[in-house]
């Protein structure tokens, strides 16, 4: 015997209706013995409780309702049921219609509603419904009965919420059972008292009469059949790679529920447990889809957790006091001034110093809690023994749910770790000894992020997704960097299992957002035709109102105006990968601040090519300190432009023509200018020197630079250009004297022994090793205590599209490692 419940969308409608009836003849075709329960059609139950209150204010809005409720049920019996058969069901549903309204006249004419009443009103939902799909199964040739369950279950008169009397139910149920042989259609949620008087079953009702049924009958298996493909990992409404759970355990099942998967109320289904008979949770909508089962053995699970719930509003009540500690008590009345209020707690946590409980509730009845626990106090608080007792609300709670978590070790410390690197805030925690489940309780404003993140961060099912925002996006770097990660996705998801989603881009003109994620194969035509006008600031602000997690910001412009918000978005716990040297080559009290809020908020803030583009500088500085080794001298060739350009210019050519090229070639900064006046070389070795753990601010540096005011003054670009093919002769004459002593030029950085941080340009003879650089390439060579006689030197070309911008993107790169 199997018994199958239908829930009320399941009965919903006429169409609804006839899936209902088709897994209902392929389960008899295959000659399994089936009972099933049926829940009233969905949405009637409540109308006939707003019904039942109208009617007992007198109020005759009543009657118009009563009216759709009977429109829909024959709009059933007309959609279900051939024309030549119908009379006899119309017969039934009117009659008990008009029994519902004869009820409804009386309860307007008393003015009186008891929760008896309220009963005998709701049963009529599942009479109805009932009674239509056993006359539409006896259409269609199935030997179907109707079963009112208030024949069978019997209860105690608690309206509302009655206890069953076990005992005798189920020697009902066998006895009614024994003696047909009919397919048994029997109304959910409902029963009687031993006296007949209608009664309900609560909360779950008619999972509860599932249960109950095949608890008495000692089915194989109860199916409740539902609008979902079983019980999700998680809501899938804020998480969209929710997935269904193949098996999970009975005590799972009750976890997860308790934390607010609606699916099914697992307390309801307790006759069955009792029994072991297992559960399978099944869609109507999808009836090929395997489900849930829910049995006392889950198979081997593949994660270590199996699944997330939460409860989006909840509040904390946190009682205090110095008297609390080392006295017994305390709790034991706490909690039994809470039962006595039947105020339900959602959570509780205590710290093992014992001075203060905290418990989560019920928003709504958190003031409500706040007063009965200061009246129930009163004496300890003018004692001075209980100090305080607060309320803090905007919270939320996620549960993460498992028996894997008994034998592993680890998944504590995982979830933790996933919060903290996204900017989570942890306000309370608790986790019962059972191992079952670690609760933590966060800001309402985190939730979505918080059960994206453990999500996948446990589940991995799409892999992880890296969720990233480009300012300068139509810049050289900006744009290779996106081609680059187009050209790579496929290799990351397959290697890596990982994900790179481009969720925000801009550039001077326009800004686009897409939650959803923006087509890198055409990001740059969706920006022009779909791009808002560009603000920064409210660019920043979406970035940090959408609060996904894994957030990385890369800001590939050379502008000022994007840096004042890498604060304000380490803050919000979004990594910043940039190329951009204006951040850190400012006051140093600004790098200090943005080094300490990317560490306080979890993230990180990478900026390799700041120096030497994709070459492996800052990493090797930053590997030789954190090691323990100390710097003694750097001295580098460190600007790419300046490198080609005196590789490459000749006595007879136009020295503007070379800057030119490098230009076109992408060496240099959007300003040629910065590279040309020592602007990009001096924050080089600023940063590097701050980054070998000198206080060092720009103006310590001593730089010559390479330009006249003439040049310096232009305007535009455009104008330099021209202000520069006037001072040719001075710079053929540079070159001109150093190859009279078989000698090149070389733009060389240096950070002596003494700390002094100087660049200029200098000649160098063969036997020097900066001699021999081609193109663009820099060099540095770092002394150090450790390589104290032959320093480390690293070398190859320092600027360029492609390799600054894999330089970005191995910095994104080591954020995904960081964070998984
Ligand atoms: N080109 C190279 O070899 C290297 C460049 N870098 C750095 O990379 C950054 C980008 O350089 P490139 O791509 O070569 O320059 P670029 O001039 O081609 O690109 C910069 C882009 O940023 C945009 N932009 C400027 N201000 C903006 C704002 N407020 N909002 C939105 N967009 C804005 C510009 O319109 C331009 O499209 C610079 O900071 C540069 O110092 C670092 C290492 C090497
Ligand atoms: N303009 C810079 C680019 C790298 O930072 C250079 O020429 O080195
Ligand atoms: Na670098």
């Amino acid at each position: 015997m199997k018994v199958l419940k239908f829930g009320g969308t399941s009965v919903g409608t006429v169409e609804s209706i006839n899936q209902v009836i088709q897994i209902l003849q392929e389960n008899l075709n295959e000659g399994r013995k089936i009972a099933v329960v049926y829940s009233a059609m969905g949405g009637v139950t409540n109308r006939l409780i707003e019904i039942g209150k109208l009617a007992a204010a007198s109020d005759t809005e009543y009657l118009q309702l009563l009216k759709t409720v009977e429109e829909r049920h024959f709009a059933a019996v007309r959609g279900l049921i051939d024309v030549k058969n119908q009379s006899s069901c119309i017969a039934k549903v009117k009659g008990l219609l008009n029994e519902l309204e004869d009820l409804l006249r009386g309860v307007s004419l008393i003015k009186e509603l008891s929760a008896r009443t309220n009963d005998f009103i709701v049963s009529f939902g599942e009479r109805l419904s009932t009674t239509i799909i056993t006359e539409a199964l006896k259409n269609r040739g199935i030997d179907a009965e109707y079963l009112d369950a208030r024949k069978v279950i019997k209860t105690n008169d608690h309206f509302g919420y009655a206890e069953v009397n076990f005992e005798l139910t189920n020697e009902l149920i066998r006895k009614h059972f024994a003696q047909t042989n009919k397919l048994q259609c029997i109304t959910g949620f409902i029963a009687s008292t031993i006296d007949g008087v209608t009664t309900t079953l609560g909360r779950g009702g008619s999972d509860y009469s599932g249960s109950i049924f095949g608890a008495a009958l000692n089915a194989t298996v109860i199916e409740i059949w539902t609008d979902v493909d079983g019980m999700l990992t998680t809501d899938p409404r804020k998480v969209k790679n929710a997935f269904t759970i193949p098996t999970i355990t009975y005590a799972e099942a009750m976890e997860l529920s308790h934390f607010g998967a609606k699916v099914i109320y697992p307390p309801s289904l307790t006759p069955a447990f009792q029994k072991n008979i297992p559960l399978k949770i099944l869609n109507t909508f999808n009836h090929k889809h395997e489900g849930t089962l829910i049995s006392k053995t889950a198979n081997a699970k593949e994660y270590a957790i199996t699944g997330i719930s939460s409860i989006d509003d909840i509040a904390l009540v946190n009682v205090q006091g110095g008297g609390m500690m080392g006295v017994a008590g305390v709790s034991a009345k706490l909690f039994s001034i809470l039962a006595a209020n039947k105020i339900s707690v959602i959570l509780i946590s205590q710290a093992s110093s014992e001075h203060s409980i905290c418990f989560a509730v019920d928003p709504k009845a958190a003031y409500g809690v706040k007063e009965i626990l200061e009246e129930g106090f009163a004496t300890e608080i003018s004692q001075g023994l209980v100090d305080n007792i607060s309320i803090e609300q905007n919270l939320s709670v996620i549960a993460v749910v498992g028996e894997s978590m008994k034998s592993s070790t680890g998944t504590s410390g995982k979830l933790f770790s996933v919060l903290g690197k996204n900017g989570i805030n942890v306000v309370a925690t608790a986790q019962g000894s059972s191992e079952l489940n670690i609760s933590v309780v966060i800001y309402k404003k985190d939730i979505t992020k918080a059960l994206n993140a453990i999500h996948e961060t446990f589940f991995q099912v799409d892999g992880l997704t890296l969720n990233l925002y480009l300012v300068g996006a139509t810049g050289l770097i900006g744009s290779t960097l996106l081609r680059q990660i187009q050209e790579q996705k496929d290799y990351l998801k397959q290697r890596k299992n990982l994900n790179i989603k481009l969720v925000g881009v801009m550039n001077t003109k326009k800004m686009l957002l897409k939650e959803g994620g923006i087509n890198l194969e055409n990001w740059k035509e969706d920006l022009l035709e779909n791009g808002e006008i560009a603000n920064i600031g409210s660019f920043v602000s979406d970035v940090q109102d959408l609060n996904l997690p894994y957030s990385v910001f890369v800001d590939c412009t050379a502008d000022k105006n994007i840096v004042q918000y890498y604060h304000s978005l380490l803050s919000s716990s979004v990594s910043i990968v940039t190329p951009n040297k204006v951040a850190n080559s400012g006051k140093y009290e600004q790098y200090f601040m943005l080094q300490k809020a990317a560490q306080k908020h979890g993230v990180k803030f990478l900026y390799e090519t700041n120096v030497g583009a994709g070459l492996p500088i800052i990493n090797t500085l930053q590997g030789l300190i954190t090691s323990g080794d100390k710097i003694n001298k750097i001295e580098a060739v460190l600007s790419g432009t300046l490198a080609y350009i005196f590789n490459n210019f000749k006595v007879g050519d136009r020295f503007v023509d070379v800057v030119k090229e490098a230009k076109a070639k992408g060496y240099t900064e959007p300003d040629p200018r910065d590279d040309l006046s020592g602007q990009d070389v001096a924050r080089k070795i600023l940063i590097l020197s701050r980054e070998a753990g000198l206080k060092l601010e720009p103006e310590d540096v001593k730089i010559t630079n390479l330009l006249n005011d003439a040049c310096l003054n232009a305007p535009t670009v455009e104008a330099f250009f021209e202000e520069l093919e006037k001072d040719n002769t001075r710079f053929e004459k540079l070159l001109q004297d150093a190859e009279a002593n078989g000698e090149v030029l070389r733009f060389i950085a240096t950070l002596d022994e003494d700390n002094h941080a100087s660049i200029g340009l200098k000649t160098v003879g063969k036997s020097h090793p900066f001699f021999n650089l081609a193109g663009s390439e820099n060099i540095i060579s770092f002394t150090t205590e450790r390589y104290k006689y032959n320093p480390l030197v690293v070398k190859g070309p320092g600027a360029g599209a492609e390799v600054t911008a894999s330089g970005v993107f191995a910095d994104i790169m080591s954020i995904s490692s960081y964070l998984v």
